[in-house]
This record gives structure tokens, C-alpha cells and sequence, in this order.
């Protein structure tokens, strides 16, 4: 029995909330979710949520924009509503994957070259721009400038004291008569101060200094506390480390569990199949599957990291293992455009696998990825209802949906009484 528990689902995922709010024996609440004609969002909530324990299920797929904006009125509205504690859930969390700036070998951000014959990176450099100023380091502008700013004071003062009337600045007002000496260190002093000011005025940063990837991440988990949310929970973060973004819980469910049981009971003599990352990036992920099922597992391996499509489509991809008449299990966390399971596909058919299955949690598969994966060597995709799947079934045939609703509900079920999480997962 669930009380003052109320479940508010947005626009993003309604077939999601009706199933975890089937599990969990209660219905939706009342919410109206609508738009102004200009496009601007507008949440109204239809019950008291009142000293209630609310959770808004918000994924990240399609609109990912809108529902992320949504998301935040309705945060922000049941916590003006008195609600005793908000829980965002986020089956897809959107922006994981901008935690960080993409970054090439050398740790230096990938950047655009500005200009033809600068290098790849723009010409970025790790040396700060003016630099530092320290012992033995040349000055800065910076400093040079105050420098010569009291220098041309002192020289200055020297000659009104002088002469007894104030010095002519550089501006056109009357000069009076003063020696040539005194005049020519005060105008010495001005010449200096000129120069050193005139190298601020044409003074270019270095490119790398120029370019600032946002990291949207740090943005969207402030956002979100900002708006009031008390607690997350999602699933399979694409960086784990993304939880230390924020300074309430978050409960990143494994989908694990899921794709494990489904190779258990659809994969033909499924111990002699190879688990296979598709990335350096996911071979954490796929390992702990191989590992607890006793099964093998390769890699394969992108020559550069690629942070586009265009990168993507160039890079030099190569196996490490062995698939050789074997089945091939490739596991990633999410398909977006699909081009890293398909490409990864042909490689591993290429290398002599019998089939190859890609099972992802999240199946983002935006724009023409499903007529990609209905082209490509993949035999089988499986992924989660992490992200609304109804319109990807009609479309691809080698396309099977696992559903996700009563992990959800039992995580929200457990929240709400204070019951552990990590107990879910403990014999997974
Ligand atoms: O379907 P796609 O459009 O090909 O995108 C899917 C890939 O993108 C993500 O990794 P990403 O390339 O962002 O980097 P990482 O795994 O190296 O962090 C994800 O883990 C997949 O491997």
C-alpha cells in the first residue's frame, strides 16, 4: 500500500507512467501539460500534492529540449504546491553525455582549426595567456601597464612641483611652459604608457582561449536543483561520475539485469557467444556482464575519439578478440544515430561472427537510425522502453523492446518507504 505517494508523468514517455503507475497501484495524477502559441511551456497541476512524496517521470529522448523545460516547471510547480519532497525520474537522463568537454589524445578540447595551416586543435595551448606572473617570469600587460601608469604619475607630479601648474594631459587643453628635460620624461612616461596600453587594445588571446565548449551537464543537474527536485533517479548514466554533479541523491539503476536475462533466454547456447564493446568507452559496462555470465568479451577499438558524426563515419575502428563463428553481443549504454552498433556490425561480421545482437538500454535512435540498423549486418537490436518505442517497432523488424515500468516502480516504491536501492541489484 502506497500513500501520499502522487506519480505526475510528463509529455515525454506517457506509456512509461501508465505502466509504473500500473505496478504500483495507483493512477497518474492530474496534470495539464500544455503550450502557448509562442511555444512556451505551461504546467498546471489538478491535485494537491500537498506534504506529498512526488515523482515526475521525465525521459530524455525526442523533444529532449521541451521535456527537460517541462520537467523543471512541474519540479518547480509542486514545490510551490507544498510538496514534501520532489524525486525527478529519468529513465534516459538527457545531456550525460556533454558531463565533459570532448577532449583528443593529448587532453587538449577538440576545437575547430580557425584558420588554414593551424593545427588540428585550433592550436590550443596549456599555457595560459598573458602569463602568470611569478619569480623570474617575464611581467604580464597586465602588470606592465600599472607600472607604467605610476611611472608616468610620478613624473608627472615631479613637474608640477616644478613649475607650480598642472601638466597638459594628452587630451588638447592648454600646455604651460616647462623644462625640456621634465616635459620630455613626462611625455617619455606617456609614450610608454601609450605603447603598453596599445598592446592590450591589439592583444588576440590564443585560439584555444577563444573557444569554450559549454559543459551543459553541470548546467542541466543545477537546473534541476534549482528547480527544487530533492532526489534523482535514472537509469544507466552514460558517465556514472555524473552523479558527483549534484549535491542530492541519485539512484542510477543498472539495466543489467534486463539484458542478461534476455541473452540467458534468447541466445542459442549463449555461453559460447562473445560480449563485445563497441567502444574503449562502454568496456566497463560490457565487461561486468561478460564476467558475471562466464562469458568471453572483446573489444573494439576507435583509432581517435570522435565527438561528431562526420568524426564518427572517419574513425578507423579495430577488434580485439576473437568472434570467429561465434555469436557477437555488442552492449552500450544507448543508440543515438545508430552509426556505432552498425558500424561495429559489419566489422564483427566482417571478422567471421555468425550474428551479431546489439542490446542497449536506452534506444534514443534519432533521425534515419532505424532505417540504418535495417540496412546494417545487425541481425537483432534490443533495447529498453527507457525512451518511447512504439513508433521504432512499427518501423524495424529486427527491433525487440524490454520493459523497464516495475524496475522503475520498485525503485520508486522503495524511495518512498526508505528502502535500500543498491538490494535491487545485489544478485543481478
Ligand atoms: O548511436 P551513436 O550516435 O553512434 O551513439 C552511441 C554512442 O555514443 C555514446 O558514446 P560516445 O561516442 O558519446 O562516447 P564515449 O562512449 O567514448 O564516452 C554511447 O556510449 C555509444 O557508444
Amino acid at each position: 500500500m502506497v500513500r501520499n505517494l502522487v506519480v505526475i508523468g510528463g509529455n515525454s514517455h506517457p506509456q512509461l507512467t501508465q505502466n509504473i503507475c500500473g505496478v504500483l497501484g495507483i493512477p497518474p495524477a492530474e496534470v495539464l501539460l500544455s503550450k502557448f502559441a509562442v511555444g512556451e511551456t505551461r504546467v498546471e497541476v489538478q491535485e494537491s500534492v500537498r506534504e506529498k512524496d512526488v515523482y515526475i517521470i521525465q525521459s530524455g529522448g525526442g523533444k529532449v529540449n521541451d521535456h527537460l523545460l517541462e520537467l523543471l516547471i512541474t519540479i518547480s510547480a509542486c514545490k510551490t504546491a507544498s510538496a514534501r519532497r520532489v524525486t525527478a525520474v529519468l529513465p534516459l537522463f538527457p545531456y550525460s553525455r556533454q558531463s565533459d568537454i570532448p577532449y583528443d589524445k593529448a587532453g587538449a578540447p577538440l576545437i575547430k582549426a580557425g584558420a588554414p595551416g593551424r593545427p588540428a586543435n585550433g592550436g590550443y595551448t596549456f599555457e595560459s595567456t598573458p602569463p602568470t606572473p611569478g619569480p623570474g617570469k617575464p611581467e604580464g600587460l597586465g602588470l606592465m601597464n600599472g607600472m607604467d601608469n605610476l611611472q608616468k604619475g610620478l613624473a608627472r607630479a615631479q613637474i608640477e612641483e616644478s613649475t607650480g601648474s598642472p601638466v597638459k594631459r594628452r587630451n588638447g587643453l592648454p600646455r604651460n611652459d616647462t623644462t625640456d628635460s621634465l616635459k620630455s620624461a613626462a611625455n617619455g612616461a606617456d609614450d610608454a604608457a601609450s605603447n603598453a596600453s596599445s598592446k592590450i587594445n591589439s592583444f588576440q588571446p590564443r585560439p584555444g582561449y577563444k573557444q569554450w565548449v559549454a559543459q551543459a551537464g553541470t548546467l542541466v543537474a543545477d537546473l534541476l536543483t534549482c528547480a527544487g527536485a530533492d532526489h534523482i533517479i535514472t537509469m544507466d548514466l552514460h558517465d556514472p561520475q555524473y552523479q558527483g554533479y549534484f549535491d542530492i541523491p541519485v539512484d542510477n539503476l543498472y539495466g543489467r539485469p534486463l539484458l542478461k536475462s534476455y541473452i540467458q533466454r534468447n541466445i542459442p547456447n549463449y555461453k559460447q557467444a562473445v560480449i563485445v564493446s563497441p567502444d574503449a568507452g562502454g568496456a566497463k559496462r560490457a565487461t561486468a556482464i561478460a564476467d558475471q555470465m562466464g562469458m568471453e568479451f572483446a573489444l573494439i577499438h576507435k583509432e581517435r575519439r570522435p565527438t561528431k558524426i562526420t568524426d564518427r563515419q572517419n574513425a578507423t575502428m579495430m577488434l580485439v578478440g576473437d568472434v570467429r563463428d561465434r555469436i557477437a553481443i555488442l552492449i552500450d549504454d544507448l543508440a543515438d544515430t545508430s552509426n556505432t552498433i552498425t558500424r561495429a556490425a559489419k566489422l564483427l561480421k566482417k571478422e567471421g561472427a555468425s550474428q551479431v545482437y546489439a542490446l542497449v538500454t536506452h534506444g534514443i535512435l534519432s533521425g534515419d537510425a532505424i532505417e540504418r540498423i535495417n540496412a546494417s549486418a545487425l541481425d537483432k537490436v534490443v533495447v529498453t522502453n527507457s525512451v518511447e518505442q512504439q513508433e521504432h517497432l512499427r518501423l524495424c523488424p529486427k527491433l525487440e523492446v524490454l520493459e523497464v515500468g516495475h524496475v522503475f516502480a520498485e525503485a520508486i516504491r522503495r524511495v518512498h518507504h526508505g528502502e535500500s536501492i543498491s538490494v535491487l541489484f545485489q544478485y543481478d
